[in-house]
């Protein structure tokens, strides 16, 4: 299985009505399909709230409809649940949703507060952002709930590309994003709003979809029949600054490669590093993946090394110096290489390196792996893996410890590891990006960069 099959599917609002309306076509009806929306939510509020007083807030379209349907069957359970509408449903599904639920209805702007928070004001098919006042009454009611759930998604945020649309939007403790994932579940800001996500399996076609979260690796431990350069051998062209360099080649041989050699090394590094010049590196065969950039320097040495690596036919990945040496000529360059090579840029170098794609960063992940026909990691609290061909896969936050010097170089050296046993250039940066944020969270807290290639190996044993 690759990485891009085992991870969960995120569909935008458009393709999560074109997966319902494939459910229509097939004969189901729209109150059928907010049944199970209904039931899946009502569920999720009786599990993990419990029977305690309950307030429902319900939008004008479906999204609220959802909340009538939960609301009904919360009060067959026995709990005590009141509703309160932001004005009347406006789509015949919401309307028949609120005639089952039949109960009183408060108004929204009047409602006292509960101990439950349920949020079914809007969902995907917001437009903008929510009214002051509006806004201000969810905030109030948030802050005086003891749990707050948001059906679908916290109403105001924007499905596709994470904006947070509405000032002071309460963070919730629990979403239920209905269907399958959408990108505002894990693209930040609007992520950081959402809580702990539940999916709502209610039996939306998800495969078409071009975009899936991160998931964990699945890795093969060595068999007897394999050698030092059968679990991949890894090169790091160095330069001036030879720490970042070590620490990239240090990675690479915790992330489980079997010969870890690196160029213009200052020496030291484990006894297990071999040193050796670039030039009898990029001949031979057996070199599975040149990392270069983690301390290359931006010095005409680093030019040279540069174009030294990008006449080579060895795998690439091009990290830090070596993204801003690049420039246009450099990225025609990479777009032909036989093997397909891995970027990984942070936002700053993204610019550099892409100048006039202004965009969320999803599109701007897309654009740029479609541009330089490379696999691109655009690094950040919510990195993205996109591949020329239009997938992309999204990793949940990761520990906010990694912004520290040398993290980077380490991911460099992580992803080289996977590239040089095998892995396809999408595959070994997605199974990199996992690994790497895994040892940040066994290194926990005050993190340095040195720890998280220490922590690599336990890490890797979770993906065995
Ligand atoms: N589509 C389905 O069959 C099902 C959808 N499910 C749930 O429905 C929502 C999406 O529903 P939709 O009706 O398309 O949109 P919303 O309920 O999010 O709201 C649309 C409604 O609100 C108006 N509007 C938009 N933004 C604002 C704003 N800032 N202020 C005021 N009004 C606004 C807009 O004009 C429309 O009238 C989806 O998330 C699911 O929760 C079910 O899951 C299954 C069936
Ligand atoms: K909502």
């Amino acid at each position: 299985m690759s990485a891009w099959d085992a991870g969960r599917p995120i569909l935008t609002a458009g393709e999560t009505r074109a997966a319902e309306q494939a459910l229509f076509d097939g004969g189901m009806s729209v109150e059928a399909l907010m049944a199970r929306a209904g039931a899946a939510l009502a569920e999720l509020v009786w599990r993990h709230a419990g029977p305690v007083d309950t307030l429902i807030v319900c939008g004008p379209g479906n999204n609220g409809g959802d909340g009538y349907v939960a609301a009904a069957l919360l009060r067959r359970l026995g709990m005590t649940v009141r509703v309160a509408a932001l004005a009347a449903p406006r789509t015949d599904a919401a309307r028949h949703a609120r005639d089952g639920w039949g109960g009183a209805v408060e108004a929204f702007a009047e409602s006292a507060p509960a101990t439950v928070l349920v949020d079914a004001l809007f969902g995907t098919g917001l437009t903008r952002g929510l009214d002051t006042a509006v806004a201000t009454k969810l905030a109030a009611l948030a802050a005086a709930a003891t749990v707050t759930i948001a059906v679908d998604l916290p109403s105001g945020i924007a499905t596709d590309d994470g904006a947070v649309l509405t000032e002071g939007l309460p963070r919730f403790d629990l979403t239920l994003a209905l269907g399958a994932l959408k990108p505002a579940h894990r693209l930040r800001p609007a992520a950081d709003h959402v809580g702990r996500v539940v999916v709502g399996e209610i039996g939306i076609p998800t495969d078409a979809t071009g975009l899936r979260e991160l998931a964990r690796p699945r890795l093969s431990a060595p068999t007897a029949a394999d050698h030092k350069y059968s679990r991949g051998m890894v090169a790091v062209a160095g330069g001036a600054m030879p720490g970042a360099a070590l620490l990239a080649a240090t990675a690479a041989q915790r992330a489980g490669a079997g010969y870890v050699a690196l160029s213009n090394g200052a020496g030291g590094g484990p006894m297990a590093l071999v040193h050796r010049p670039l030039e009898a590196l990029i001949d031979d065969k057996r070199v599975g993946a040149l990392a270069i950039g983690p301390g290359l320097g931006r010095d005409s040495a680093a030019r040279d090394i540069l174009a030294v690596a990008l006449g080579s036919a060895r795998p690439l990945l091009v990290d830090a110096d070596a993204l801003v040496l690049l420039g246009q000529p450099g990225l025609k360059r990479l777009g032909a290489l036989e093997a397909m090579a891995i970027l990984t840029p942070h936002e700053g170098e993204f610019a550099k390196l892409f100048p006039g794609i202004a965009s969320d960063r999803l599109s701007r992940a897309r654009a740029g792996a479609a541009r330089s026909g490379a696999v691109l990691l655009l690094k950040g609290s919510d990195s993205i893996v996109a591949h020329p061909d239009g997938r992309a896969v999204i990793a949940p936050a990761a520990p906010a410890w990694l912004a520290s010097a040398g993290t980077g170089d380490v991911l460099a050296g992580t992803i080289a590891a996977m590239r040089a046993r095998g892995l396809d250039a999408f595959d070994a940066a997605c199974a990199g990006l996992w690994l790497h944020g895994e040892a940040a969270r066994i290194a926990g807290p005050a993190l340095i960069a040195d720890d998280l290639a220490a922590a690599l190996p336990r890490a890797l044993e979770q993906c065995l």
